[in-house]
């Protein structure tokens, strides 16, 4: 199968402290591809390290181009969207603007838009800052949906929200992954066992698991093992 993202011994250090030790892992050019790891591992380093946010080593390759020197926004303008965890929409701004900001041209008439965030059509006049955790998270996957992406990093997109909420994001997520792979870094294993393919799962800034991620989340004794969690302490998605 081929690869959208092939990193090999990425290292970042900050100061004396080696995050990333050698990270080797392909991201497949369909589905998605969850990133997984106890608390502090280096999961958002790594997400950090493919933009260029992070002080990296190694070799990123973007479509087999390595991006490794290349600054920021020449890697974000060569194809790679990302939706960051804390999701940094702009409160003070209503959902149309907060949407022109990166379509200017449409905003909330984008097809995109109006195909998977009908209810973000419907609020497009309200301040960001006044929605719900899930729908902040839709408008900070719409604005990112609204450029065309050869991958999508996607930086713990359900975290603190309401079941019925996370359920929605991951039904967006699967539909996107339709068309765009993403790279998606998830706590919530039986989401993960729901719309990803593949995963990777890092220890101490190194990867120590690929594969299957069905295989991977219905081994209790694997993802004990690797996560300190497994799926019957979760609850369903
Ligand atoms: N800018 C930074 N400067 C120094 N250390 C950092 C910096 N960013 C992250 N770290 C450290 O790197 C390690 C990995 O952090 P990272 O955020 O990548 O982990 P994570 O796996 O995403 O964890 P979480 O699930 O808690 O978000 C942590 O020990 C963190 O304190």
């Amino acid at each position: 199968m081929s690869s959208v993202l092939v990193l090999d011994d990425v290292h970042v250090r900050y100061g004396g402290s080696h995050v990333l030790q050698g990270v080797s892992f392909e991201v497949p050019a369909t589905g998605v591809t969850a990133l997984l790891g106890r608390n502090g591992v280096g999961k958002t380093t790594t997400l950090k390290a493919v933009l260029g946010l992070a002080p990296r080593t190694g070799s990123v390759l973007l479509r087999e181009r390595d991006i490794v020197r290349e600054p920021t926004h020449r890697i974000v303008a060569g194809g790679i969207g990302y939706v960051p965890e804390d999701r940094e929409v702009f409160g003070g701004l209503t959902v149309e603007e907060n949407l022109r900001l990166v379509g200017p041209a449409e905003g909330a008439d984008a097809a995109i838009v109006r195909e998977l965030f009908p209810d973000l059509v419907q609020r497009r006049t309200q301040r960001a800052g006044t929605l719900s955790g899930g729908q902040q998270q839709m408008v900070a996957l719409a604005r990112v949906l609204l450029r065309e992406n050869d991958l999508l990093l996607v930086d713990e997109p359900t975290k603190g929200l309401a079941p019925k909420l996370v359920t929605e994001v991951a039904d967006v997520l699967a539909r996107v992954a339709e068309s765009t792979p993403v790279l998606l870094v998830e706590q919530n294993l039986p989401l993960v066992r729901r719309i990803a393919d593949t995963v990777v799962v890092l220890d101490a800034g190194r990867v120590v698991h690929r594969g299957d991620a069905r295989e991977l989340v219905e081994d209790q004794a694997l993802t004990q093992e690797l996560l300190g969690v497994s799926m019957r302490r979760e609850g369903a998605a």
